[in-house]
């Protein structure tokens, strides 16, 4: 076939064939050897081709070099080469085509190639074969401007399409370079860099971006610039980015766009966090950006009786749950459960690393337990944290689809735009001088100081309450509304000093925290970056300081690692200083050591001052029985009602007041009409009065 299109063109195009090239025809463009058979050449007339001269149209227009043989040989290649051009289809049309030399092979090996980077790689190989091909028929050709320009053109179509995807990788590396953006996966979106590409590339809702304006965010926080398209593209995804890095906005944008209005096909969002102080910041920041577009969001506290009342039905009107994991645990215990999370497609899990410490806490188990019950096919998940474990990235691995994991910086370190200090207090006494000296200079509210317990919270409260400072308070032994209306006196201003426990050291965003004073070491580096993470948040600068004593060894060198990272100036001892076996820091990690109680008055003073508190108590007391003995001997002898409607008044049931009558009457015992107990007189009251 070949043989007869060569003759054919080369009898029409009237160019005569020498003997190398009609050699090289008959042997299918094999080479000949001239230094072995240069007799046989003599003989056959076989001259050496003239060298090739380079992009010297003219020259090749004047004395043409009659390869038409070539041009036909490559007529195959041709068609090959104008693949790129053409789509898959017309690629696999190809291998049909009257290829009878070694590139059918190549056809059939690229027809295999599936993944789409092994044909970009084909697609260059061929543009770059054509390109040489096509400067070979102009080279030797020279016959015309045509094929000059169809050189240029591809050459052109080459370099842009090459150059575009060359500069637009490097933009992406030198952004992420330069937001710190480490990204490990597969399909990995682009990074955004304003928060108007959401609308235009994702075509994010109008008043989701208007809501963003709204709440002051101007330019995505590298997490967002990262996380958000990645959500945007349904990825499951570990993530870890400072503190005070908005990483709640970075799952909530992206959930509030999949789920693109309110619905009542049941819950569709999940979000668990480890505190309710955290679940409940998370809720108000679900509808700060959601303003304007329905979704109802469910906050689980303590009184969600409503979920319990009406059951799973009640939770059907919701979109988006946000709760911590025992309250949901809870209602999803009974069968059949009060709430239906089959319909979820993301649960965020923010503060994973908390959530997937075994302890006490039990996250753990509870995380098991809400991770089955969201048992939907299409559920994505998410894993949010500031700090980084290999727990949560071995499970992520395991058990999340084709993960994405997004890093801001070097894991496990401080915010930069923390200050912090490390300051020797000698002893346990020493740390209330040093408090005491700090708010002596001048502090700047709102001060947060850490304890390692509650009790230590109240003791630390108890002493500083008496120095004319606006101090308050926090931890698990008060009640929610005590602790809604610390949270909101504390972001409001009115407290300018917070006492807490680590139940505070995660996710809290109090805007404008300038201090925090860790009174107790904390008990692992971990604890100390989210501790002091509450302040210096969104860019803002913020200072801590660390309270250490002998007895704080053990992690010293840890978290001066970490203040080191974070270009704190830390003494060489520090460094130097034996790192603690692995024991040594899970047992202080599971329980704080023990400490003096904080207290300038002595303990004999302190059992005095109580002994002394008891017996008022007492004296008080008595007094006051023996005046309600009085008063009652003189009612006793008018009416019984009247002192029965008198304890009614003071909100006593019915068959309560009748009892209480009788014992101050007759100091006898009587059964109560209504639980038909036998109530038996205070023993102490009845000492009293008689
Ligand atoms: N793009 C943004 N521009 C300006 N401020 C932002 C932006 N995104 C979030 N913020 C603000 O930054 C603060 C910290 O955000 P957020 O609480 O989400 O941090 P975080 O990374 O979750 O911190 P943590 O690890 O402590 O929980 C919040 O006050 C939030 O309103």
């Amino acid at each position: 076939m070949i043989r007869i299109a060569l003759l054919d063109t080369n009898t029409t195009s009237g160019t005569s064939m020498d003997g190398y090239d009609f050699f090289r025809m008959l042997g299918a463009g094999a080479k000949f050897d001239f230094k072995r058979f240069q007799k046989d050449a003599e003989v056959l007339k076989i001259k050496r081709p003239t060298p090739v001269v380079v992009n010297d149209a003219k020259e090749n227009q004047e004395n043409p070099t009659p390869l038409f043989q070539h041009s036909r040989k490559r007529k195959g290649e041709h068609h090959q080469i104008d693949k790129p051009k053409k789509s898959k289809v017309s690629d696999d049309e190809s291998s049909d085509s009257d290829n009878d030399n070694g590139d059918e092979s190549e056809e059939s090996s690229h027809e295999s190639g599936s993944r789409q980077s092994d044909v970009e790689d084909r697609l260059s190989q061929d543009s770059d074969n054509e390109l040489q091909i096509l400067g070979n028929i102009r080279d030797k050709g020279g016959d015309s401007e045509q094929t000059d320009t169809r050189v240029r053109k591809k050459k052109n179509k080459k370099i842009t399409a090459e150059k575009l995807a060359t500069i637009k990788q490097e933009e992406i590396n030198h952004i992420r370079n330069q937001h710190r953006i480490h990204v490990y996966g597969t399909d990995i979106p682009s990074p955004i860099v304003t928060f108007e590409e959401l609308s235009s590339q994702y075509k994010l809702h109008p008043q989701i971006i208007k809501n963003i304006k709204a709440v002051g965010y101007q330019i995505p926080t590298p997490i967002q610039m990262q996380a958000i398209p990645a959500m945007l593209h349904r990825h499951e995804m570990m993530a870890c980015a400072p503190t005070g890095s908005g990483k709640t906005a970075a799952f909530i944008l992206p959930i509030l766009h999949h789920l693109q209005e309110p619905r009542k096909d049941g819950l569709r969002a999940l979000v668990l966090a480890p505190t309710r102080e955290l679940a409940k910041q998370t809720y108000l920041e679900f509808q700060r950006l959601s303003e304007g577009l329905g979704f109802r969001i469910l906050y689980i506290n303590k009184t969600s009786s409503f979920v319990k009342k009406s059951g799973a039905k009640a939770s059907r009107k919701f979109d988006i749950l946000v709760s911590t994991p025992n309250r949901l645990v809870y209602l999803l215990k009974p069968n059949p459960p009060l709430i239906k999370l089959s319909s979820i497609q993301w649960l965020v899990v923010d503060e994973s690393d908390k959530l997937f410490e075994e302890g006490k806490t039990g996250f753990r188990d509870q995380l098991g337990v809400i991770y089955k019950a969201c048992d939907s096919p299409s559920v994505r998940r998410a894993m949010f944290s500031a700090t980084f474990a290999y727990d949560v990235e071995e499970w992520c691995k395991l058990h999340l689809d084709n993960v994405l994991q997004v890093y801001i910086g070097a894991r496990n370190t401080a915010t930069s735009t923390v200050e912090q200090k490390l300051l020797f207090v000698g002893s346990e006494s020493g740390k209330l001088l040093a408090v005491r000296d700090i708010i002596r200079q001048g502090i700047q509210p709102p001060v947060l100081v850490f304890v390692q317990s509650k009790e230590r919270a109240k003791e630390l409260f108890h002493e500083l309450i008496y120095d004319g400072i606006n101090v308050d308070v926090i931890h698990s032994d008060r009640t929610q509304l005590q602790r809604d209306n610390v949270v909101k006196s504390f972001r409001a201003g009115k407290i300018w000093i917070l006492i807490c426990t680590d139940m505070m050291g995660r996710g809290i965003d109090f805007k404008g925290v300038n201090l925090v004073i860790n009174y107790d070491f904390p008990n692992s580096a971990i604890s100390y970056i989210h501790r002091i993470g509450r302040t210096g948040r969104a860019g803002r600068p913020g200072q801590a300081t660390t309270f250490f004593t002998e007895n704080d060894v053990t992690n010293l060198r840890s978290i001066a690692n970490v203040m080191k990272e974070a270009g704190c100036p830390i003494p060489e001892y520090m460094l130097a200083i034996k790192k603690p076996t692995k024991k040594a820091r899970k047992k202080l990690a599971k329980s704080a050591p023990q400490r003096d109680r904080i207290s300038t008055v002595s303990l004999y003073d302190l059992e005095k001052a109580k002994k002394r508190r008891k017996m008022i108590q007492n004296q008080k007391q008595r007094k006051k029985l023996l005046q309600e003995q009085q008063g009652n001997s003189q009612a006793a002898d008018s009416s019984v009602t009247r002192t029965t409607s008198k304890l009614e008044g003071n909100s006593v049931t019915d068959g309560e007041s009748t009892v209480l009558t009788q014992m101050i009457i007759n100091s006898t015992p009587v059964k109560s009409k209504k639980n038909k107990k036998a109530v038996k007189p205070d023993s102490k009251k009845v000492e009293n009065i008689s």
